[in-house]
């Protein structure tokens, strides 16, 4: 298989220390430098808990110049993505995002952008296989049962609410259900947000909690009957895999790709 050479933006980061380790893992995958907001001019093997010997850079575009990378792992945060991915692009690197928190104008920009460079790009809101079949079977159950609240929960530390899995599982079961709002037509909030965000009707709840990694229940109501559909993550190398596989797929692609499942058979 052809080497691909990667720069991975936030590379000391939760996510990002742990694609490191994977794009040093895999055989076919060469990691070419790290983007960070500081430490330029250090290899990353200077930090701590790091053992690769590569050049850190705070100016992404001169990152893309000097090391002339096949695709861009970006894991920062909702605006600093959004500028690196763009900056990709424009340099004519394929990205594979896995940062969360963009708005829908942020994806309808960035897709406009692809389609006009015609290079491949893949913007994840989950890597991990179980949560991408979580969403799947959500969609699947949202058209026998219409009523349907979504809660995700974090760990204390994540800056965007809702979640992006959480933001996405309501995208795609809206797309199969005819927009309803629920509960009581009358029903009154006495504390603002009681009743969560409303996606077309559907409710997301957002929980964060130290001690939490990433988990979403998928709460269905119907006549005498719940359904839930749950999954877990306990740690980020659940994430990994899907990250393999977006780097792999972001190669053969020349369009937006927006969630794994579009990629997943
Ligand atoms: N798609 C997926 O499956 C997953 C996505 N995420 C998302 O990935 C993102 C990162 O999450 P965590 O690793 O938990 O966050 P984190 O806070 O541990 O890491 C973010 C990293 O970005 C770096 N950073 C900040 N500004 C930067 C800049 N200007 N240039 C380069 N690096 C910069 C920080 O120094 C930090 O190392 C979040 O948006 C999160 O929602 C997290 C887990 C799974
Ligand atoms: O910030 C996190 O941790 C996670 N973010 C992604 C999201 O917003 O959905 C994916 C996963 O839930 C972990």
């Amino acid at each position: 298989m052809k080497e691909i050479k990667i720069v991975i933006a936030g590379a000391r980061g939760r996510m990002g220390s742990e694609a490191v380790k994977l794009v040093e893992e895999t055989t076919h995958f060469s990691l070419v430098a790290v983007v960070d907001h500081k430490h330029e001019g250090k290899s990353l093997k200077d930090l701590d808990g790091f053992d690769v010997d590569v050049p850190i850079y705070t100016d992404i575009d001169k990152c893309f110049f000097e090391t002339n990378p096949d695709v861009l792992i970006d894991l920062t945060t909702p605006e600093i993505g959004k500028i690196h991915t763009k900056k990709a692009l424009l340099n004519g690197v394929r990205p594979v995002v896995g940062t969360t928190g963009f708005s829908e104008e942020d994806l309808t920009e960035l897709q406009d952008l692809t389609t006009e460079k015609g290079i491949g790009a893949i913007i994840a809101p989950n890597f991990a296989i179980g949560a991408i079949l979580m969403m799947k079977f959500s969609q699947m159950a949202a058209k026998y049962l219409q009523d349907v609240e979504i809660i995700e929960q974090h760990h204390d530390q994540k800056l965007d609410a809702p979640s992006g899995t959480g933001l996405k599982t309501a995208e795609m079961i809206a797309a199969v259900r005819e927009e309803k709002q629920q509960g009581h037509p009358q029903e009154k909030e006495i504390l603002t947000g009681a009743r969560g965000a409303n996606y077309k009707g559907i409710r997301l709840h957002s929980v964060r909690l130290p001690g939490l990694i990433a988990h979403q229940e998928v709460m269905f109501g119907g006549d005498g009957q719940t359904l839930k559909i749950r999954h877990d993550s306990y740690n980020r190398a659940s994430f990994m895999s899907g990250v393999k596989l977006a780097v792999e797929n972001v190669m053969k692609v020349d369009l937006l790709v927006y969630g794994l499942e579009n990629i997943i058979e």
